[in-house]
C-alpha cells in the first residue's frame, strides 16, 4: 500500500512540473557604467594612457581599426586614475590579474544589480516570486560567484536556485536564453532572473606590433549589463510578455577552434582573434539557420526580425550578405554596436531591448518590428553558435513608462 501511494505521488509531481505554454521574456533592463568614451577620440586616449604615443604607425593602424568598427561610443568601468594606480594593466603583457580582479569581483555583480532592478521594476512583481537566477559573465571569476553576490545585493531568497556561468564569451547571451527556457518550462510557476554583466577591464592591455588581433579587441569591447525575467504561462493581469522563446540550439562550427581563443592568465584575459572569423561564421550560417527554423516551415529570411551578435561590423556585413538580408534587417544589431560596442554576453539582450522599444516608438503591432517570427544568433569561442527562435507579441504601452 505504502509503495503504490509513493509511485502515484512521484508521477503527480512529474506531471505538474511542466508548464502548458512556452517560456516568455517578461521584462528587460539594461545598465552601463557612467564613463563614456567616444570612439573617434579613443586612439588618442588609449595610446596616451598606455604610454605608447611613440608607436606612431601602430597608433595610425589602431585609428584605422577604430574608424572601421562603426562604433560611436563605449562605456567603461575602468578609469585613467585606476590605470595610473595599476600601471601593469597598461603594459602589453604584465602580471596584473589581482588589479583586474579587485575591480571586477565587486563591479560585475553591482552593474548586474542596476540592470536587474530595472527589469524587476518593469516586471512589477515582488522579488520573492523569483525562483531561479542565472548569472553570466566573461569578466573574471570568483567564489562564491557573482550570482551569490547579486543574491545578496538584491535581497533574494537564500534558497533561490542559482546557476553561475563564467567564461562563456559572446555566445553566452544566447546560452542563457536556452537555459532559462528549459528552467521556465520544466518548473511550473518558476520565474527566472537572467543577468549578463560584462566589464572589459579583464582584457584591457597596451598595444603590441606583433599582436594586432589584441588591438582589434581594444577597439571593439564595451561594458554593460542586461537582465531579463523569463517565465511560462504568464499571469496576464500583472505580467506583460514581450517575446516567446520558441526553440534554442547550440552548435560548434567544424574546424574553427583556431578562430577565437581567450585565456585567463596572470596578464588578464588574453585575446586571439582570427581575421577570417566573419567569413567562418557566414560560410556556415545558412546551415545553422536551416536546422533551427525548418521545423517551423520558415524560409523567407526577410520576413523575420533579426538579433545578431555584433562581434564586429564585418560579422554583421557577412551575415547580411550570405542570407541576402535587406539593409534594415540588422538595424537593431547595428544600432547597439554603434551605441555601446561589443558587450560580450549582454549584447544580444541589449538588442532585444532596443527592438521592442523601437517597435513601440514606431507604432508597430508586435515587439519584433511588426513581424511575428525572429532569429537570434550568439557567436562565441569554439566557434560556438547559439540560435534562438523567438515569437514576438503584441506591443503594450508598458515599455514606454520605463524610460
Ligand atoms: C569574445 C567572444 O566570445 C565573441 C566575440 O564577439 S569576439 C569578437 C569578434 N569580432 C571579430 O571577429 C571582428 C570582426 N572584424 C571586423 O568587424 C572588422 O574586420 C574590423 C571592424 C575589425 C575592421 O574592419 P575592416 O572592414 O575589416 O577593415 P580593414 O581595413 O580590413 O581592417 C583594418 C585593419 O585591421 C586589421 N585587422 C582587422 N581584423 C584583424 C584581425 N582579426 N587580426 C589582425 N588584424 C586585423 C587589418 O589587417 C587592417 O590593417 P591595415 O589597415 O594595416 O591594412
Amino acid at each position: 500500500m505504502v509503495a503504490s501511494k509513493k509511485i502515484v505521488g512521484v508521477k503527480t509531481i512529474g506531471e505538474t512540473r511542466s508548464t502548458k505554454g512556452l517560456a516568455t521574456i517578461l521584462a528587460i533592463g539594461t545598465a552601463t557604467p557612467s564613463n563614456c568614451y567616444n570612439q573617434a577620440d579613443y586612439a588618442d586616449y588609449y595610446f596616451r594612457v598606455t604610454n605608447s604615443e611613440h608607436k606612431i604607425d601602430l597608433k595610425e593602424k589602431f585609428k584605422r581599426i577604430c574608424d572601421k568598427t562603426n562604433i560611436k561610443k563605449r562605456y567603461m568601468h575602468l578609469t585613467e586614475d585606476y590605470l595610473k594606480e595599476n600601471p601593469n594593466m597598461c603594459e602589453y603583457m604584465a602580471p596584473s590579474l589581482n588589479a583586474r580582479q579587485d575591480l571586477l569581483v565587486p563591479g560585475v555583480p553591482k552593474l548586474g544589480k542596476e540592470a536587474a532592478i530595472k527589469a524587476i521594476n518593469e516586471w512589477g512583481l515582488p522579488t520573492s516570486k523569483i525562483t531561479h537566477l542565472i548569472f553570466c559573465t566573461t569578466s573574471g571569476a570568483d567564489m562564491p560567484g557573482a550570482d551569490y553576490q547579486l543574491t545578496k545585493l538584491l535581497g533574494l531568497s537564500p534558497s533561490i536556485n542559482r546557476l553561475m556561468m563564467y567564461q562563456q564569451g559572446c555566445s553566452g547571451g544566447g546560452m542563457v536564453l536556452r537555459l532559462a527556457k528549459d528552467l521556465a518550462e520544466n518548473n511550473n510557476g518558476s520565474r527566472v532572473l537572467v543577468v549578463c554583466s560584462e566589464i572589459t577591464s579583464i582584457i584591457f592591455r597596451g598595444p603590441n606590433e606583433n599582436h594586432i588581433d589584441s588591438l582589434v579587441g581594444q577597439a571593439l569591447f564595451g561594458d554593460g549589463a542586461a537582465a531579463i525575467i523569463v517565465g511560462s504561462d504568464p499571469n496576464l493581469s500583472v505580467e506583460h510578455p514581450l517575446f516567446e522563446i520558441v526553440s534554442t540550439t547550440q552548435t560548434i562550427i567544424p574546424n574553427t577552434e583556431i578562430a577565437m581563443n581567450l585565456h585567463l592568465r596572470e596578464e588578464g584575459l588574453t585575446f586571439e582573434l582570427h581575421k577570417e572569423v566573419p567569413k567562418m561564421i557566414s560560410k556556415n550560417i545558412d546551415k545553422v539557420l536551416m536546422h533551427a527554423v525548418s521545423p517551423l516551415g520558415l524560409s523567407d529570411w526577410n520576413s523575420l526580425f533579426w538579433i545578431v551578435h555584433p562581434g564586429g561590423r564585418a560579422i554583421l556585413d557577412e551575415v547580411e550578405l550570405k542570407l541576402n538580408l535587406k539593409k534594415e534587417k540588422l538595424r537593431a544589431s547595428r544600432h547597439v554596436l554603434s551605441e555601446y560596442g561589443n558587450l560580450t554576453s549582454a549584447c544580444v539582450l541589449f538588442i532585444i531591448d532596443e527592438m521592442r522599444k523601437t517597435s513601440l516608438k514606431e507604432g508597430k503591432k508586435t515587439t519584433g518590428e511588426g513581424l511575428n517570427w525572429g532569429v537570434l544568433f550568439g557567436f562565441g569561442p569554439g566557434l560556438t553558435v547559439e540560435t534562438v527562435v523567438l515569437h514576438s507579441l503584441p506591443v503594450t504601452t508598458l515599455v514606454a513608462t520605463q524610460d
